[in-house]
């Protein structure tokens, strides 16, 4: 690998495709030197749409290349085991998109995979690479107080403070924690979101998103879930879940394909709550905020560090920020904390999903044991 430069190949060339590509191309010391479908005519295309050097017929040809550094995996979950063992296997690290896979025991296989090849591997979950997603892990902690000096106040409680207080907040211990996910009828016949045997349904698509914010903000498995389904001819359509937590946290979950867009989250601790209408990925027009919920009452409306409080679009870039790290984990040359924290996270929310999958089938709630993959 050139020091300066990250070489990333394509697989597949679908509709997250065409948008990372751009990203990876867009992100300083990252280009993109192959792209590979299971046809030779959509390859050639793709790489004439992005400028992209090298058009590949099938996914073994492109391992067999060697001037690329890293694989993106853009293909259907049910496809995401094989060919991320595949990349490892040929030395390469992989970017592989989200669901990591179908089970949780894919996704131990594959990160023992890239542990035993010492290559790294990421999932492309973007959010969690987001400026904001980094506050509220700042203010997840549990001894942090966080000063509200940048929040824009609004909706005061009618109360009068009794005495003046500093201008902070803390959660203090969690409580309680919501995410919900779902977009209406977005798909046409033939997606692979729509076919089990590719890892169709909105559990996988979906509820790797809202399980995934629980996990994160949970910080650990659920001990016990209990979830129930909308199933439509063998596609898991819509789901509801609750959890139980060790230490007196419960949760809630929900995605499907048939409300209006939502891609909410709530994480409620005893002093303090915070709510975040779209932390998937911020609307397009407005800059990533949330809002802090005091006890008292008080709401104060928060915006990402590096964004300015006048209502400009946000300039943090999710999937740059994430390609960025990844890239940073390939210059290391070696699994880091952070690694280690993402293939936990990865795990944990995929063990979530498999649980989830296993009380719809099972009709009653499900218990998980505790454990680590790392
Ligand atoms: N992180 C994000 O924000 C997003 C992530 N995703 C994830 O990205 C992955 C791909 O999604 P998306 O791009 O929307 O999917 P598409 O169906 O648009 O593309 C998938 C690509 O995979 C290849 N492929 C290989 N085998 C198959 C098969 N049996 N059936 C269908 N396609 C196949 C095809 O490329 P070819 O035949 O040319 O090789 C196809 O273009 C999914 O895991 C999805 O969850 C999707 C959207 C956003
Ligand atoms: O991850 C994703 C982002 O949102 C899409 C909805 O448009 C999902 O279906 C997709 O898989």
């Amino acid at each position: 690998m050139n020091a300066s430069r990250v070489r990333f190949a394509v697989m597949g060339t679908g509709r997250v495709t065409r948008r990372l590509i751009a990203d990876i191309q867009s992100t300083a010391g990252a280009t993109v030197t192959a792209i590979a479908s299971r046809s030779a005519d959509r390859a050639r295309w793709q790489a004439d749409c992005f400028g992209i050097p090298n058009a590949v017929c099938g996914y073994d040809e492109l391992l067999r290349r060697d001037d690329f550094d890293a694989v993106y995996v853009a293909l259907p979950p049910s496809l995401h085991h094989e060919w991320t063992l595949a990349s490892c296997d040929a030395g390469k690290h992989v970017l592989c998109e989200k669901p990591l896979a179908v089970n949780a025991d894919q996704v131990g296989e594959m990160i023992d995979a890239a542990e035993t090849r010492d290559v790294r591997l990421l999932d492309a979950t973007a959010w969690l690479h987001h400026d904001r997603t980094g506050q509220f892990r700042q203010w997840l902690d549990p001894d942090r107080t966080t000063p509200l000096s940048d929040a824009e106040d609004f909706g005061v409680s009618d109360e009068p403070d009794e005495e003046p207080t500093e201008p902070s907040f803390r959660l203090g211990p969690l409580r309680h924690l919501s995410a919900a996910v779902s977009f209406r009828s977005p798909f046409q016949n033939g997606d692979h979101r729509l076919d089990p045997d590719l890892g169709g349904g909105c559990l996988l698509d979906l509820g790797w998103y809202a399980a995934g914010l629980i996990r994160f903000a949970a910080g650990r498995l659920p001990q016990q879930v209990y979830a129930d389904a909308v199933d439509r001819e063998g596609v898991l359509t819509r789901v509801s879940a609750t959890m139980q937590f060790s230490n007196d946290l419960t949760a809630t979950l929900s995605c499907g394909f048939d409300t209006a867009t939502r891609k909410w989250c709530e994480i409620a601790g005893e002093d303090a709550s915070i709510v975040c209408d779209d932390f998937t990925r911020p609307w397009p027009d407005k800059p990533a905020r949330s809002w802090v919920h005091e006890a008292s009452g008080k709401v104060h409306s928060m915006v990402e560090p590096t964004v300015p409080t006048d209502g400009a679009p946000s300039v943090c870039h999710q999937e740059r920020n994430m390609i960025g790290e990844f890239m940073r984990r390939i210059r290391l040359g070696r699994i880091d904390e952070a690694e280690r924290q993402s293939h936990e996270q990865a795990w944990q929310t995929q063990r979530i999903l498999d649980a989830l999958a296993e009380s719809i089938s099972v009709g009653g709630p499900v218990k998980l044991a505790v454990a680590s993959v790392t």
